[in-house]
């Protein structure tokens, strides 16, 4: 089998990347991605000026018992987005395609951003973080349906219609995913959903110590892993039905090819990995490769497109 695909027309490898966050903050990061099998790959979001992101502990792996996942209040600690548009500069797109994420404090850094980015004229595809913070006190963008429409309106202007994508947070209401997928519908150039961000506010707390585990937020942050795989699926879906002319990017819970290949399933043209990579390190994505194809061999799939998107319902 094979599990070469495209995506916006590009020819990629395979459909396995890291999610935004993970591994790619620094250029080290960026290089040992590079050299990774993943099939594409995608920067920390970043805000115009460089940021220390919040006290640790931020980010704790939860393995207890079953099931396995991980909490994170990072607070977007980024090297500021010259850093990485200088990395888009020097990036090697034939080895694998380049996403950038961005995450702007405001409107205007958002569209500031954006501005350097279309001037800049890169072959990087910009993934702009709908999680990124709102006004104080306000739900985050991904949840604001008013300021997500505004946001999503100068955007895609400031970026002069040229295509782009979306990193949405988990919904969880049938009239949010139609709501939702009703504002992304109208923006043409919003090419691709990545669904999921970690789902908010979750709170781990260690029995022994009757504490909270990370420092930022009295212990409240996104949750990842195994524990968001039935959201994360559902949210692919949702958008896959709901928005026939955009790709998805699935992101979450996915830690083998067993996920990935449910991810791909459930609609997505290409799988993020958060928590598991942050736990093994690039050399995931050789392991997941191998996991998938063999699942692939197994159930007489020569190519993605053989099943992708192709979810039964009974
Ligand atoms: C949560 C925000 C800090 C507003 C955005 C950055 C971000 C972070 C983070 O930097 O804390 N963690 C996540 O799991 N997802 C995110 O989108």
């Amino acid at each position: 089998p094979s599990l070469a695909t495209t995506f916006l027309d590009l020819p990629l490898t395979n459909p396995l990347m890291n999610a935004s966050g993970v591994w790619c903050s620094v250029a080290s990061q960026l290089e040992a991605l590079l050299e990774s099998e993943s099939g594409a790959m995608v920067t920390k979001s970043c805000t115009l000026e460089p940021r220390d992101g919040n006290p640790e502990p931020r980010y704790r792996v939860l393995d207890g018992n079953k099931p396995w996942g991980s909490i994170n209040s990072m607070g977007l600690p980024n090297e500021g987005f010259p850093y990485y548009l200088r990395y888009t500069e020097r990036h090697d797109y034939e080895t694998k395609p380049l996403f950038i994420s961005i995450s702007g404090l405001t409107l205007d850094d958002n569209l500031a951003m954006v501005d350097s980015l279309k001037d800049a004229v890169t072959p990087a595809i910009l993934e702009v973080n709908l999680s990124c913070p709102n006004v104080p006190g306000k739900a985050q963008l991904g949840y604001d349906f008013d300021a997500m429409d505004t946001l999503l309106a100068e955007v895609t202007s400031g970026y002069g219609q040229r295509q782009l994508g979306v990193k949405l947070p988990p919904y969880f209401d049938i009239a949010h995913f139609d709501e939702a997928a009703a504002i992304l519908n109208r923006y043409p150039s919003v090419a691709f959903v990545t669904c999921i961000n970690s789902i908010g506010n979750a709170l781990a707390i260690d029995i022994n110590s009757e504490s909270v585990i990370i420092k930022p937020k009295d212990g409240f942050g996104g949750l990842g892993g195994d524990y968001v795989l039935p959201t994360a699926l559902a949210n692919v879906n949702a958008f896959f039905r709901r928005c026939p002319e955009k790709a998805v990017i699935g992101c979450g819970g996915v830690k083998s090819g067993q996920e990935a290949f449910l991810h791909l399933l459930a609609g997505a043209t290409l799988v993020q990995m958060g928590t598991a990579l942050y736990e093994e390190g690039p050399g995931i994505f050789a392991r997941v490769k191998a996991e998938l194809l063999s699942i692939m061999a197994q159930k007489g799939y020569e190519n993605l497109s053989d099943f992708q998107g192709k979810l039964k319902t009974l």
